[in-house]
Formats: structure tokens, C-alpha cells, sequence
């Protein structure tokens, strides 16, 4: 496909050189999540909006700006940081903000694909009707201008004050929205009412911001089966639901689909078959997890750090499943001895899918990974366990996104400050650890550079971050990637 590079996506890999990645920084629809409501809006606690801003994920786009666009950034930290500067530089829609083609704003794309009139009476009525507005607010809405809408989109107040909806505070989490699979696009249908406006705002970005153009016969989107609409809602047939997190591009012909609290296996099932008719992969693996909030998708419980390292919860690994196996009466009562009895991993081929190949175990399966599809040999293979798998710290870690770790470049990966344990076993398995103030300095002086480092795992403050239940995998959909 013949276009200009800033515009072009392209994901074959998890962990090949990042050179671009949409991402959404805490709007104030954050803060303004009440406890009443918090569970319900998919947050375990609220959150302190100026520290989760200014003290954490600020951070966040320090790095990835310096890693992907280091012009925008080298040489300008205490500049950016000045407290004169009062954060202009980190606040879209500000003279001072950063704004780059390869760290991409979301509130930057709905803002400019609102300046179009028709696409903004197409948005306001929809997203009017999901929340069910009345007619009135509606034409209100017509007459914002496009920035203030997206506001208004993204936290349901205008000017701070005047609710109108509910916000929706999971849209840092831009990996839910989308996952770039080769250069296609696939689109989620969320299971959560929390998250339906972030889906519809998500689809009309791709559909029309100019920067997704090329690949508007690349967007692929899943559909409710027919009958769907005549069964009762309590009935047992399953909804097609499909988040993000559950969908991993590992190669290049090969993507894992998580089966989870969140994505159905009637999704799951019809996204493989999409991303075969479309030719876009042949090798899809279902890998279904227990549903339970506290794994909600797959990449909360295992993520890959290298072509051949990863990092998951032993209670998936072959080790603990052995230690498993059941007596006879045990089985003859149906007693389960652990949440790991639902692991399923099934792998279809697309010139064989009548012989599905079964794993025993996501290690089994993580191996096969390294070794089948990227070349590595398999004594080489490392698996990192979150908490160092000792109880309890193997579940608290795991709670907070010690398996959920972004690879910037193969080996290179951000994860969270709190998960002592697990940041112990990366120490063990032979990698640096380096704290993100630290790293930014050396950046800055010239003591490094960004490219040269190898096998690091780099720690980002967390305490509020963490509470919103999701990790820098989940911060991040990856646009273009090195394969
Ligand atoms: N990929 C992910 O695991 N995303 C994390 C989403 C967290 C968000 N609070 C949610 O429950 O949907």
C-alpha cells in the first residue's frame, strides 16, 4: 500500500519497535467518578485526577514521546515541567501541546473529525440516543464547537459543571477500542454499558479521520447473530462481545483471541473467521480464561516482554496444572481444586481448521509461540511468573498489572512500580530495572539513548493509575509496530 509513513499502521508483532500508538490521557471525566457509581464505571476506587495526571501518566507520555518522537521532547524536560508552565504542554487542545503523529491523541482525532458537520450530527445523534438524551440537549450539542463536544463527549459535562451523562473514564485503556491486526483494523463491541460510547466514538474516528483513509476497506467489525435479536434477554445464547485486551497479534500470520469475562466465543469465533476470509492471518488461537473480573481479558494475565520472554500468572503455567490432577473421587464429586480446570487453549489453522491442535497449559502454549512462529530455540525461552509465583503475591501483583506490561522494543517493556515481586523475577531472568525518573534523566543528558537499550524493565509510579484496573498494555493500541 503506497502511503506516506506518519499515516501508515501496520502490527505483526508485540513487541517489534513501537513507532506509533494512540493513546488518551485522564480527561477530567476521571475525576469525577463517584463511589456509588465506580464499580459500575469499571473502576475499583476513585481516583485523584491531578496525581494520576501530573505524577503518572505525564510520565508515560515523557517516555513514549522520547522513545517515538524524540524531537518533540529532547532537550525541553525542565521546560515542559516548569510549574509556569502549568502542564500546557500534556493538555490537548493547549497552544503548548505536545501533538505528534506517532504518540496520537484521541481527543485530537475526535476533535477534527468533528469539525465536519455531517460526521458531528451523525455522533451527537448517537451518542444522544445511547444515553438517551432529549431532543433539546441534542440541538445544544449542535452548536458546541468541535473541541468543547469533545469534551463534553468524553467527560458528560459542559464546562465542568453542567452534567449531562455519564463520563467514560476507561478511555485511557485505547487498547479496548481497536486492535491493529497486520493492516487491518478490528474493532471491539464491548461487553460493558460503561464502555458502548467509547466503541461508537472509536468507529467514527476510523471511519473518518483522514489518517485512517488507506484502510477503509481494513475495518473489520463484528455483527450479533440473527436470531440475537428475537431471544430473550436471559436466554442462554451469548452476545457477541470482543474487547481489545483479548486479542494478541504475536506473528505475523498468527493472533490469539481471548475467550473472557468480556469477549464471548461466539465473537471470538466470528473474528477468526473474519481475519481468515480476509486472509489477514491463518493461525488464530483461542485461549479461554476463567470469567472473573479480576482477568477480565487476557492480557491481565499474561503479556510478552521479548520474542522469546514473557511474563505471566503461574496459575496457568505447566507446572501449577500438574500439581492439579485430580483423584478419582475428587472428579466423581466435581470438585474443582482450582480456577486453572477452565484454562482451554485451542489453535485453528486456516488450511486445517477441522483439526484444531489442543495446549495443556499457557506456558505449553507461550513456548510454541517463541519457538513455532518466531524462531527462537526452546531452551532459550523464559517465563517470567508474576510475584515470583509465591502466594499471595502472585494474585495481589497480578491484580495490579504485573502481567500487563507494553513493550516499547523487543525486551524493553513498562510496567508498574508497585509489583515488587515480579519486578524481583525480572531481575533474576537477567534484565535491568530502572525507574522512569531515572531513565528520563540519563535520556535528557545524553547518558543514553533510547534505541540502545536492552532487556529493561522500566518502573512507572502507579497508585492511582492502578486503581482504574488496567496496565500500560491496555494504555496503548499500537498503530505501527517494527516487524
Ligand atoms: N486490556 C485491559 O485489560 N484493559 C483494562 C481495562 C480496565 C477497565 N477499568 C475495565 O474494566 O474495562
Amino acid at each position: 500500500m503506497d502511503m506516506a509513513v506518519e499515516n501508515r499502521i501496520h502490527v505483526t508483532s508485540e513487541t517489534g519497535k513501537l513507532r506509533r500508538v494512540l493513546v488518551h490521557s485522564p480527561d477530567s471525566g476521571l475525576g469525577k467518578v463517584v463511589p456509588s457509581k465506580a464499580q459500575d464505571w469499571l473502576f475499583e476506587d476513585i481516583v485523584h485526577l491531578d496525581t494520576i495526571r501530573r505524577n503518572e501518566y505525564d510520565y508515560y507520555i515523557k517516555l513514549l514521546l522520547y522513545f517515538l518522537d524524540e524531537e518533540k521532547i529532547k532537550g525541553r524536560l525542565a521546560e515542559i515541567d516548569d510549574p509556569a508552565s502549568n502542564r500546557g504542554f500534556y493538555k490537548p487542545g493547549h497552544g503548548d501541546f505536545y501533538r505528534s503523529d506517532k504518540v496520537v491523541e484521541l481527543q485530537v482525532l475526535l476533535t477534527e473529525i468533528l469539525e465536519n458537520p455531517s460526521i458531528k450530527s451523525q455522533l451527537v445523534a448517537s451518542v444522544c440516543a445511547i444515553e438517551a438524551c432529549s431532543y433539546d440537549i441534542q440541538q445544544k450539542m449542535m452548536g458546541y464547537a468541535p473541541a468543547t463536544l469533545a469534551r463534553v463527549f468524553f467527560s458528560g459535562t459542559y464546562n465542568e459543571t453542567e452534567f449531562i451523562f455519564p463520563p467514560i473514564p476507561n478511555f485511557i485503556f485505547t487498547r479496548d477500542i481497536g486492535i491493529v491486526v497486520n493492516d487491518y483494523i478490528l474493532l471491539n463491541k464491548p461487553k460493558k454499558e460503561a464502555r458502548k460510547r467509547e466503541a461508537l466514538i472509536a468507529k467514527y474516528i476510523f471511519h473518518h479521520h483522514p489518517i485512517f483513509s488507506g484502510y477503509k476497506d481494513r475495518i473489520i467489525e463484528l455483527t450479533d447473530t440473527q436470531h440475537h435479536f428475537l431471544l430473550p434477554k436471559d436466554s442462554a445464547t451469548e452476545r457477541v462481545t470482543l474487547e481489545g485486551g483479548d486479542v494478541m497479534v504475536v506473528s505475523k500470520e498468527h493472533v490469539l483471541i481471548g475467550v473472557s469475562e468480556r469477549t464471548s466465543r461466539v465473537a471470538a469465533a466470528q473474528a477468526i473467521t473474519k481475519l481468515f476470509e480476509h486472509g489477514v492471518v491463518s493461525k488464530a488461537t483461542i485461549v479461554k480464561i476463567p470469567s472473573k473480573r479480576d482477568y477480565m481479558h487476557i492480557d491481565t494475565v499474561f503479556t510478552q516482554v521479548k520474542k522469546n520472554v514473557w511474563v505471566m500468572l503461574g496459575d496457568f503455567s505447566r507446572e501449577r496444572l500438574k500439581g492439579l490432577q485430580v483423584d478419582e473421587v475428587h472428579r466423581a464429586l466435581r470438585i474443582q481444586t482450582h480456577k486453572a480446570d477452565r484454562l482451554e487453549i485451542i489453535q485453528f489453522e486456516k488450511n486445517n481448521i477441522a483439526n484444531p491442535r489442543r495446549f495443556e497449559s499457557l506456558e505449553d502454549l507461550l513456548v510454541d509461540i517463541s519457538v513455532s512462529d518466531l524462531g527462537c530455540s526452546a531452551a532459550d525461552v523464559r517465563i517470567i511468573l508474576s510475584g515470583n509465583n509465591e502466594f499471595p503475591y502472585d494474585a495481589r501483583e497480578q491484580w495490579t498489572d504485573s502481567c500487563n506490561l507494553l513493550a516499547i522494543q523487543d525486551g524493553v517493556v513498562l510496567g508498574y512500580d508497585r509489583n515488587d515481586r515480579t519486578t524481583a523475577a525480572f531481575r533474576e531472568a537477567g534484565f535491568d530495572v530502572v525507574d522512569v525518573n531515572t531513565l528520563l534523566a540519563d535520556l535528557e543528558a545524553g547518558r543514553l539513548s533510547a534505541d540502545r537499550l536492552v532487556d529493561t524493565l522500566v518502573l512507572m509510579p502507579s497508585a492511582e493509575l492502578s486503581r482504574a484496573r488496567g496496565g500500560f498494555h491496555c494504555m496503548s493500541m499500537p498503530l505501527l509496530r517494527d516487524e
